[in-house]
């Protein structure tokens, strides 16, 4: 790496390739050198020696593999005159050239390449570029003596906060947060946002250094650990605070477990549970609770977030009353899904609060399904445009209630994954009024013409319905008006936040 500029003939001769994501994150990690000493992905030698004794061919020790596979018809095409293969970013930018090594087939089609690496193109542009510095630049900076580093998976609340301030008096180390900065965290809070709330609670941390760094989890939790610790101890850590998340030094930095901290009403300090007595202690609170609390709309409490940090995480992080929901009521024939949404949707039309759209079944078989039918993948397709159309619908902040029978679990998740990638909420209704009951309403005597024979494939009767294990709300309207059915749904919207109490 830093050697002289390949020339132009080679970069434009050489064939492309776009890497899977976890291999561009690794090559992200190459090319600032937080992989030191690795200068590119590990030849067949090296992964031998890896797997063997966890060290490279030449003995330094290093933890687990880092790997790169080509199609095999791109590297058929290399020789000893032209062996650099361009790394490109999944929209086709350049962003490495790779001298290959080392080659070997490791699946039919699927070659192993082991190569150095070194950045080409210009650079990435994306956000926090100042705080994205290599770890000679950080390393350079650091003052003498212990470094404690942080790996801030999620914000810096309190106790985190108390935990840190602790562990470097203790040491007397200098506190190097270390935000993984190109993937989503583990509670879904983009990068960016991520990266701010832990600025915002820098003035917590006096003098305390933060970097990006393009860490990003993998499948296999001790592979991701070992490599983090390996990163950072590349940034320059001595010791390594567990946040909670697998920690594992494999011989890098030493890593410390903190004592779980709670808040002490007495004096307004947090501190290790046991020192404080059970009526004082107030517990911190748990990722889903913090989410909770956001997704309602209240301001995180300033006994456990520091104000600053709450409101960066309230601004990304709307109430639910601001955000679109697909509401989606699943059952037989009969059960009382359209009835039911109607009378959800004129009361919540006569409040105001939000704009509704109704895919009533009747005008969605006419209008956007016609012609479909009722085989499996008929059906399939009806709720495949429903919940394309629910979740643009909520995309948009609007509430979309749905009421088909919708019988295949697989159908249903889809419906559920296209609203939650709108950004918006996605509440499953199993109205479960048993066959039996409907069977009786038969209101347009579709259930006796399916016993008789004449109608074949009626789901209940001799078609399936997968009853759903993620119902958020299941309703049985047997015994039911259609009144208190309906005000059951709108209680479980208002308890949960969807709906503004009238
Ligand atoms: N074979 C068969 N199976 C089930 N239902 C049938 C069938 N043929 C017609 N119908 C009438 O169509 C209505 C259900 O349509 P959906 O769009 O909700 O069905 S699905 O979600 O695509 O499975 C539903 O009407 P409503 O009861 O008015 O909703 C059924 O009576
Ligand atoms: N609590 C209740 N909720 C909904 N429908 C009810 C209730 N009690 C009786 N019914 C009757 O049950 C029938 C349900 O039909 P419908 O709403 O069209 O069902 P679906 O849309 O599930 O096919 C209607 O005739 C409705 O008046």
């Amino acid at each position: 790496m830093g050697n002289a500029p390949l020339p132009e003939n080679v970069l434009r001769d050489a064939p492309t390739h776009t890497p899977r994501p976890p291999e561009l994150a690794d090559l992200a990690l190459l090319l600032t050198g937080a992989y030191a000493p690795l200068t590119g992905f590990l030849g067949r030698a090296d992964l031998d020696a890896v797997a063997r004794r966890g060290t490279l061919a030449d003995g330094t020790p290093w933890p687990v593999p880092v790997t790169l596979e080509l199609p095999a018809t791109l590297t058929a095409h290399l020789d000893d005159t032209r062996r650099t293969v361009i790394l490109t970013d999944p929209e086709g930018a350049p962003v490495a050239a790779l001298a290959v090594t080392d080659v070997w087939p490791v699946a039919p089609g699927v070659s192993g390449v082991g190569g150095t690496v070194r950045r080409i193109g210009d650079g990435d542009h994306r956000p926090f570029h100042r705080l994205r510095r290599t770890p000679a630049q950080v390393r350079a900076a650091l003052p003498l003596g212990r470094v404690l580093g942080v790996l801030a998976d999620r914000p810096l609340h309190r106790p985190q906060l108390a935990q840190i301030s602790h562990a470097a008096r203790t040491l007397s180390a200098h506190v190097l947060v270390m935000v993984p900065a190109d993937e989503p965290g583990p509670d879904g809070l983009a990068p960016e946002v991520l990266v701010r709330a832990v600025l915002a609670a820098g003035d917590r941390l006096p003098g305390a250094t933060v970097v990006a760094v393009p860490l990003s989890r993998r499948g296999d939790e001790i592979r991701t650990a070992l490599l983090r610790a390996k990163v950072a101890e590349a940034y320059g850590v001595t010791h390594l605070l567990s946040t909670g998340e697998a920690m594992i030094s494999g011989g890098g930095p030493r890593v410390l477990v903190p004592r779980e901290l709670a808040y002490d009403k007495r004096d307004g300090q947090w501190r290790s549970q046991e020192d404080i007595p059970p009526g004082a202690r107030r517990q911190a609170l748990r990722p889903a609770e913090i989410d909770d609390t956001l997704e309602r709309g209240f301001p995180l409490p300033e006994w456990h977030t520091p104000p600053a940090v709450a409101r960066e995480l309230g601004r990304a992080r709307p109430a639910r009353r601001h955000r679109g929901l697909v509401l989606f009521l699943t059952g037989l024939s009969g059960s009382g899904k359209s009835t039911v949404a109607r009378a959800v949707a004129d009361s919540l039309r006569e409040s105001g609060q939000r704009t509704v759209t109704l895919l009533d079944g009747d005008v969605v078989r006419r209008e956007l399904s016609a012609g479909l039918g009722f085989g499996k993948e008929d059906r399939d397709t009806n709720i495949r445009r429903i919940g394309w159309v629910a979740a643009e619908v909520a995309r948009h902040r609007g509430l979309a209630i749905c009421c088909p029978i919708a019988p295949y679990a697989a159908g249903r998740a889809g419906a559920r994954r296209m609203a939650v990638e709108a950004g918006a909420g996605f509440v499953l209704v199993w109205v479960a009024t048993p066959l039996e009951v409907c069977e009786r309403r038969d209101r347009k005597g579709m259930y006796a013409r399916a016993r008789a024979g004449q109608l074949p494939h009626f789901t209940g009767i001799d078609d399936p319905y997968e009853e759903p294990g993620d119902a958020d709300v299941v309703l049985d309207t047997t015994g039911l008006t259609v009144d208190e059915a309906a005000q059951t749904l709108l209680e479980h919207l208002i308890e949960t936040g969807w709906v503004e109490p009238a």
